[in-house]
């Protein structure tokens, strides 16, 4: 792959082992859940999920997604318990999404694709730095929450509100104040399992824990996340759809629910 990474035929996932062998490693992400053979597991705590919106930063167009980044210098916002041990760090969130309502999210429910999915990307304070975290086992923890059609989502209209000053690849504004736990559905009951980034460079360095209930988005505003573009200003424009990594292979790994 002589260019970058991307989601098009020719930079897309299929292509990425080129450059990143560990495409076809032992524990990549995304998997399909398949509830029947997830096996409940009464050690696994809830989730602790404490956050402090004054740690909001900005809100970027990345060319891959977009995403809300948080100062991480402090425990102010944090991931324990769950599946976890340990204090995780929030460093950023963004989402997937496809070009329509069928397709977009990277976890599939037996097959079941949702319109999108959003993470919140923690790290694992044992190290220094998320860019230290990112290269161990046990380095990151990501909460993935699938979004589906319904109901207009008064806290994704605030992200929303901001899109019109970060269309295009590169752009990025400042972005305060903003509760990232007003996007957490109400219940917390997860599936958990071991496995990696999503994107290059696939670091396989991922507790996932993706939650079970999804959060609401309306079409109106699933509209508004096809109208970013994945091109920078002044490019031919390309939208910004279907940014999502099909599920991978288990290998064998083990799912587990926190719930029954
Ligand atoms: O942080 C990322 N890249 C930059 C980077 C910097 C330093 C070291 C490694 C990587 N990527 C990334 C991080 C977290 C997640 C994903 C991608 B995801 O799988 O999409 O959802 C969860
Ligand atoms: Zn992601």
């Amino acid at each position: 792959m002589s260019q970058a990474w991307g989601y098009a035929a020719n930079n897309g996932p299929d292509k990425w082992a080129d450059s990143f062998p560990i495409a076809n490693g032992p524990r990549q992400s995304p998997i399909d859940i398949v509830p029947g053979e997830a096996s409940y597991d009464a050690e696994l705590k809830p989730l602790v999920l404490k956050y402090d919106p004054s740690t909001c930063l900005e809100i970027l167009n990345n060319g891959h997604s977009l995403q809300v980044t948080f100062v991480d210098d402090t425990d102010s916002s944090t991931l324990k318990d769950g599946p976890i041990s340990g204090t995780y760090r929030l460093k950023q969130f963004h989402f997937h999404w496809g070009a329509s309502d069928d397709k977009g999210s990277e976890h599939t429910v037996a097959g079941t694709k949702y319109p999108a999915e959003l993470h919140l990307v923690h790290w694992n304070t044992k190290y220094e730095s998320f860019g230290k975290a990112a290269s161990q086992p046990d380095g990151l923890a990501v909460v993935g929450v699938f979004l589906k059609i319904g109901a207009k989502n008064a806290s994704l209209q605030k992200l929303i509100d901001a899109f019109e000053s970060i269309k295009t690849k590169g752009r990025q504004s400042s972005f305060a104040n903003f509760n990232p736990a007003t996007l957490l559905p109400g219940c917390l009951d997860y599936w958990t399992y071991d496995g990696s980034l999503t994107t290059p460079p696939l670091l396989e360095s991922v507790t996932w824990i993706v939650c079970k209930e999804p959060i609401s988005i309306s079409s109106e505003q699933m509209g508004k996340f096809r109208s970013l573009l994945f091109s920078a200003e002044g490019e031919a424009e390309c939208c910004m759809v279907d940014n999502y990594r099909p599920p991978q292979p288990l290998k064998g790994r083990p799912v587990r629910a926190s719930f029954k």
